[in-house]
């Protein structure tokens, strides 16, 4: 794909987000702490799980498909030596959903060993791939993330770290919150527009970076700050500490709203706001903007119930329901790699409680409405189970457009309000009356103005001109000077 095109959308796959995780410890081992912190971000990717470890003379990697307790066991853990770790759980946003682009990428070179997790999404991927190409480097994946892993080898080959990375970050051109381990170094490096989350914890005897707090409060560590856009955060080899070097400084960011609206954990604290906080603002702003008179509101879980409880806080004299019950042994459906496994799920995930809904008008609150899998279903479900009437009401805009920065949604013939007619969706899934919350109020939930986010899939407009080219912002094009 040259640079001139659209980024090649893997047609089977949603992309998603991926979570990341880098350890450093005083006194122990780094493979359990990462595992744990894996663990806790199960929910940013399900198709595969991987660690990388360094004793100080060598890398050591396990990496499985699936889940991180389907990937990984004692056995596994127990060849993962060494005081120094990066991990990965992985949704596909570029290239194929197999072992060939499952992370962290391990590359060898004579500056030593390189280890890198992703979350994100480049767009120069192919330009850059080319021009490493031409200079000698041979590729495993057709993914994104290996590019920047053998572009930073190279790099680290010419120059000290912090000068490799601030060359290899000057190339880059999309979405990355990256992890890397050089041999027993451990570092986090955030993009420039700060796109991805990326934060540091304290632990009792070490430090970790990781996409969210979650994994920090899962290993009883202390938050100590987010990584900043354009940041590189380098853990001390003895887990005492690290040093943060800002190596770029774009005057805006363009933090991903969708993070705070569906793919974050509530409990997580993303730049200083915590989610759970920011979709019950989310849910009261809703009934602000779109009450509507009804017998008892309830969420579709699990991403939708801290909208409903907002809403029901907001609405007067309504019940609040846990009318439809979710089964606990179903993941997340939207990040499911193919339409028929989305469906598949959606009807084993969701079942309503007819006590709650029978003869009786129901709004049913969801965080968003992407391909439509979900609602279409459940208004159904609603229905067969009795209900009266039944309202459906978003707390996120309309996604009307792909995404390039890491989460792609759908190509844009999948999203089910691509024509951004809410009537004609509201007709396709069924619903007795269908609203969703406005695009200023998703920014002042979040309490970021509007031009530091990313609203590309709501807006069509991204941070970066997709053509990987450099738009107004500040950021430094690719230098691609080979
Ligand atoms: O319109 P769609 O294409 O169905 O996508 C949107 C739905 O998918 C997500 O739920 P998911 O099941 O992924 O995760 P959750 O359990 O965190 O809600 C999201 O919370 C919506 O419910
Ligand atoms: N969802 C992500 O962030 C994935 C990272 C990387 N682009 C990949 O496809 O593996
Ligand atoms: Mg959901």
């Amino acid at each position: 794909m040259s640079t001139g095109e659209v980024p090649a959308r893997d047609s089977t796959g949603p992309t998603e987000k991926c979570g990341v995780v880098g350890v450093s410890h005083e006194t122990e081992g780094a493979a359990l702490p990462t595992y744990y912190a894996l663990y806790a971000l199960q929910h940013r990717g399900q198709e595969s799980a991987g660690i990388v470890t360094h004793d100080g003379f060598q890398q050591h990697e396990h990496i499985g498909m699936g889940l991180v307790g389907e990937a990984f066991d004692q056995g596994d853990i127990d060849t993962l030596h060494g005081q120094s770790g990066i991990g990965h759980v992985r949704y596909p946003t570029a290239g194929s959903v197999d072992e060939s682009n499952a992370q962290p990428f391990t590359v060898s070179f004579e500056a030593g060993s390189l280890a890198l997790s992703h979350n994100g999404n480049l767009v120069n991927t192919e330009a850059l791939r080319s021009k490493l190409t031409e200079q000698g480097h041979a590729f495993s994946s057709d993914g994104d993330t290996e590019v920047i892993a053998h572009d930073l080898a190279r790099n680290l080959l010419e120059s000290d770290l912090v000068r490799a990375v601030k060359r290899t970050m000057e190339r880059l051109h999309g979405s990355y919150a990256l992890t890397v381990m050089h041999d027993d170094t451990v570092m986090g490096i955030r993009d420039p527009e700060g796109n991805r989350p990326l934060i540091i914890g304290e632990l009792e005897d070490g430090y970790v970076i990781a996409s969210e707090s979650a994994a920090i409060d899962t290993l009883g560590g202390e938050v100590v700050r987010d990584v900043r856009p354009g940041e590189l955060v380098v853990l001390d080899e003895d887990g005492s500490g690290f040093d943060a070097y800002q190596l770029q400084s774009p005057e805006r960011t363009a933090n991903c709203f969708f993070e705070y609206v569906y793919f974050a954990r509530p409990d997580s604290v993303i730049d200083g706001e915590l989610v759970y906080e920011v979709r019950r603002e989310l849910g009261r702003k809703l009934y602000e903007e779109a009450g509507v008179e009804t017998d008892v509101v309830m969420p579709v879980p699990d991403s939708g119930r801290a909208f409903a409880s907002g809403y029901a806080e907001a609405a007067p004299d309504v019940e609040f329901a846990e009318g439809l019950m979710k089964n606990r042994y179903v993941g997340r459906t939207f990040i499911m790699p193919t339409q028929e496994a989305r469906e598949r799920a959606v009807r084993l995930k969701l079942n309503p409680i007819r006590s709650t809904v029978e003869d009786r008008s129901v709004t049913l609150i969801d965080d968003s409405i992407v391909r439509g899998t979900t609602s279409r279903q459940l208004v159904d479900l609603l229905r067969e189970a009795g209900a009266e009437s039944v309202h459906v009401r978003i707390g996120a805009p309309p996604i009307t457009a792909p995404c390039y920065m890491g989460i792609d949604m759908a190509d844009r013939d999948e999203l089910i309000a691509a024509e951004g007619d809410v009537g004609a969706v509201e007709e396709q899934i069924g619903a007795d009356s269908l609203a969703y919350i406005s695009p200023s109020a998703v920014a002042d939930s979040i309490g970021t103005a509007r031009s530091d986010l990313c609203m590309g899939c709501v807006t069509g407009e991204y941070p970066y001109d997709i053509k990987g080219e450099a738009t107004d912002r500040d950021v430094a094009a690719p230098v691609l000077d080979e």
